[in-house]
C-alpha cells in the first residue's frame, strides 16, 4: 500500500529526530514540511507565537482540537510543567495513529493524552469522563468552521473560567469568519490578534488570542 504524506513524515521523524527530544522532533517535522512536502502543522512562525503565550500562561489543563500528525501537541508539551496535561482530539484514526508515535517518539507521552473522536461528542465528556474540572487553554486547530460551534459547547459545559484563554490557528488562512465575528463582539472575551504567515508559505495568516473574562 503507497504511504500516505503523514506516514512519510513520521518516518522522516524516526529516521532523522532525536527519540525523547520534543525540540528535535519539532525542529524534523518542519524541515521536512518546509523542504519535501508542505503539511498543515502551526508551523515554526506561528510556533513561537503558541509558546511565547504558553509562557505567559503557564496552563495546567489544556485541550486541543485537531491534533493531526502531533507537532503542535509536542510542541506544547515539551513547554508544559511535569503536572500539566494536554488532550488533544482526533477523529481521523489514522491521523490519531501517527500522532501517538509521534508523541510517544518525542517521550511527552506522560503528559499528552489522545482522545480518538470528534469534538462535538468529547467536549461533552471531558468533565465526567476526562476528570476536567475547567481548562486553562485551548488550541483551535481543526476544521475551521468547528472553531466556533466548539467555542459554544465548552460554555455551554462550563469548561472556562475566568482567565482561560482560547488561542485560534489560521483566523487569515483558511479563515474563521463566524468565530472571528462572534468572539470578538462578544464581552465576555478579550481578543488580541497575531499577524503571521501560513506555516512554510509567504501567505498572510494570523493568530487570535481570547480570553475569557467569566
Ligand atoms: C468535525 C469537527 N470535529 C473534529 N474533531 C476531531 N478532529 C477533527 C475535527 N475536525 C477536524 N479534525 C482533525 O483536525 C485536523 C484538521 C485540520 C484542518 N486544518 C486546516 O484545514 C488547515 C489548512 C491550512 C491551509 C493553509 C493554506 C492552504 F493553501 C491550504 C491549507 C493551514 C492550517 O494551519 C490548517 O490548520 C485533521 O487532523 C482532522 O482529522
Ligand atoms: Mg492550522
Amino acid at each position: 500500500m503507497a504511504q500516505s504524506k503523514e506516514e512519510r513524515i513520521l518516518n522522516f521523524v524516526l529516521q532523522n529526530a532525536v527519540r525523547g527530544d520534543p525540540q528535535s522532533v519539532v525542529d524534523t517535522i518542519d524541515k521536512y514540511c518546509s523542504q519535501k512536502e508542505w503539511a498543515m502543522n502551526v508551523g515554526p512562525e506561528k510556533g513561537l507565537i503558541l509558546d511565547k503565550i504558553l509562557e505567559e500562561t503557564k496552563p495546567s489543563v489544556l485541550l486541543e482540537l485537531g491534533t493531526y500528525c502531533g507537532y503542535s501537541a509536542v510542541r506544547i508539551a515539551r513547554l508544559l510543567k511535569p503536572s500539566a496535561r494536554l488532550l488533544t482530539v482526533e477523529f481521523n484514526p489514522d491521523f490519531a495513529a501517527i500522532a501517538r508515535q509521534m508523541i510517544e517518539f518525542a517521550g511527552v507521552q506522560d503528559k499528552v493524552k489522545i482522545l480518538e473522536g470528534p469534538s462535538e461528542t468529547i467536549i461533552p465528556q471531558l468533565k465526567k469522563k476526562h476528570e476536567v474540572d475547567t481548562l486553562d487553554f485551548v488550541f483551535l486547530d481543526h476544521w475551521k468552521d468547528r472553531y466556533l460551534p466548539d467555542t459554544i459547547l465548552l460554555l455551554d459545559h462550563g469548561l472556562l473560567r475566568k482567565g482561560s484563554v482560547i488561542l485560534a490557528d489560521n483566523v487569515i488562512v483558511p479563515g474563521a469568519p463566524e468565530f472571528i465575528k462572534y468572539i470578538r463582539n462578544n464581552n465576555r472575551f478579550e481578543c488580541t490578534n497575531y499577524p503571521s504567515h501560513v506555516e512554510y508559505m509567504k501567505v498572510k495568516d494570523a493568530m487570535e488570542k481570547a480570553v475569557f473574562v467569566g
